[in-house]
C-alpha cells in the first residue's frame, strides 16, 4: 500500500504500464491529460506520486466521518475516479449523490467505467470545467491534486465557491504538490520525490522529460500560501494531516 519498490517489475494490473516519456524526445510539449495519458494514469499517479494510495484511502474514512443524508459529495478533477470509488465505498447505502468532475474526456469516460465496475451507487459525472460547475449541499469536497493546474490567480476564486455550496459540517480535502520554503528547501524536496520516481523504475530521462512538460502546467505553490488561501476563503480550521517530500494533503473547515 505504502510504495512501488516491490512491484516495478510487474506487469500493472489496472492498467497500462507508464513509459510515456522513456524515449528522447526532440521537443517535450506541455503535459496534458489526452488517451495516452488515460490509459497509463493509474501506474502513472502510484508511481509519482508517493503517498497516493495512502490519501485515496484517508479520503474515503474522512467520506464515512462526513456524508450526512441527503448531501452531495464532490470529486473534482477526479481522473479515473479513484478518490469517488473510494468514498462510494465507505458511504455504502448511504442516501447521498457522488459527484465526479474532470474536464478531460479520456479520464472522464474511463472512470465512468470505473464506476460502473466496482460501485453500486450511481455516481454523477460532469465532462466540464470545474471553474464553471455549481456546488450546492456539499458535505464532502475533494480537490486531490487539481487546484495545482488552475492559474494561480484562479485559485481563490474557485475555494470561495466551493465554502459556499459547503454545509457547516463539511469538509474539504485539498491535496497538492508544493513547493520549499526557499531554493535549498525546495531543492532537497525534489530531489527525495526524484528518488522516489527513480526507485519506482523510472530513468533519469523519463523524470526530467516530464518534469519539463509539466513546467508552467502544474504550478506548486507554499504551504503557508495554501493555508492563507483557504482562509481567505472562508475555512477557519485548516490541518495538513499528510506530507511526503513536496506532496501535502490538507483537511479544511468551515
Ligand atoms: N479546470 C479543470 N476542470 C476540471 N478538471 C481539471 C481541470 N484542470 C485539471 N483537471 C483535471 O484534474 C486532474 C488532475 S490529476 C487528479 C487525480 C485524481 N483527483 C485522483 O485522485 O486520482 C492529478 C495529477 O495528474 O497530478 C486531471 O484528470 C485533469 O484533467
Ligand atoms: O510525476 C510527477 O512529477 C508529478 O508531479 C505527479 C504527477 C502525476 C501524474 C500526472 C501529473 C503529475
Amino acid at each position: 500500500m505504502v510504495m512501488n519498490f516491490m512491484k516495478r517489475f510487474e506487469p500493472n494490473p489496472s492498467g497500462f504500464r507508464d513509459s510515456l516519456y522513456a524515449d528522447p524526445q526532440a521537443h517535450v510539449g506541455r503535459f496534458v491529460f489526452d488517451e495516452r495519458v488515460a490509459e497509463v494514469f493509474a501506474d502513472m499517479i502510484s508511481r509519482s506520486v508517493p503517498g497516493y494510495a495512502t490519501i485515496i484511502g484517508m479520503i474515503g474514512l474522512l467520506a464515512e466521518q462526513h456524508a450526512t443524508p441527503g448531501s452531495r459529495l464532490y470529486d473534482l478533477g477526479c481522473s479515473l475516479g479513484a478518490a469517488t470509488v473510494s468514498m462510494g465505498k465507505a458511504i455504502g447505502e448511504r442516501e447521498c449523490r457522488l459527484v465526479a468532475v474532470d474536464n478531460a474526456r479520456p479520464m472522464l469516460d474511463k472512470a465512468a467505467r470505473q464506476f460502473a465496475a466496482h460501485l453500486q451507487t450511481r455516481v454523477e459525472t460532469h465532462c466540464a470545467d470545474i471553474r464553471e460547475i455549481d456546488i450546492h449541499d456539499a458535505s464532502v469536497v475533494v480537490l486531490n491534486f487539481t487546484l495545482q493546474f488552475l492559474p494561480v490567480e484562479e485559485r481563490l476564486i474557485l475555494l470561495k465557491k466551493i465554502r459556499a455550496g459547503m454545509q457547516e459540517d463539511a469538509v474539504l480535502i485539498l491535496s497538492e504538490k508544493i513547493a520549499g520554503a526557499d531554493a535549498r528547501e525546495d531543492r532537497l524536496l525534489v530531489e527525495l520525490h526524484h528518488a522516489f520516481k527513480r526507485a519506482n523504475g523510472y530513468s533519469d530521462l523519463e523524470i526530467s522529460q516530464k518534469r519539463s512538460a509539466l513546467e508552467e502546467v502544474l504550478v506548486p505553490e507554499l504551504i503557508a500560501t495554501h493555508t492563507r488561501r483557504l482562509q481567505e476563503a472562508g475555512f477557519s480550521r485548516v490541518n495538513l494531516w499528510f506530507q511526503c517530500f513536496n506532496f501535502v494533503s490538507f483537511i479544511a473547515r468551515p
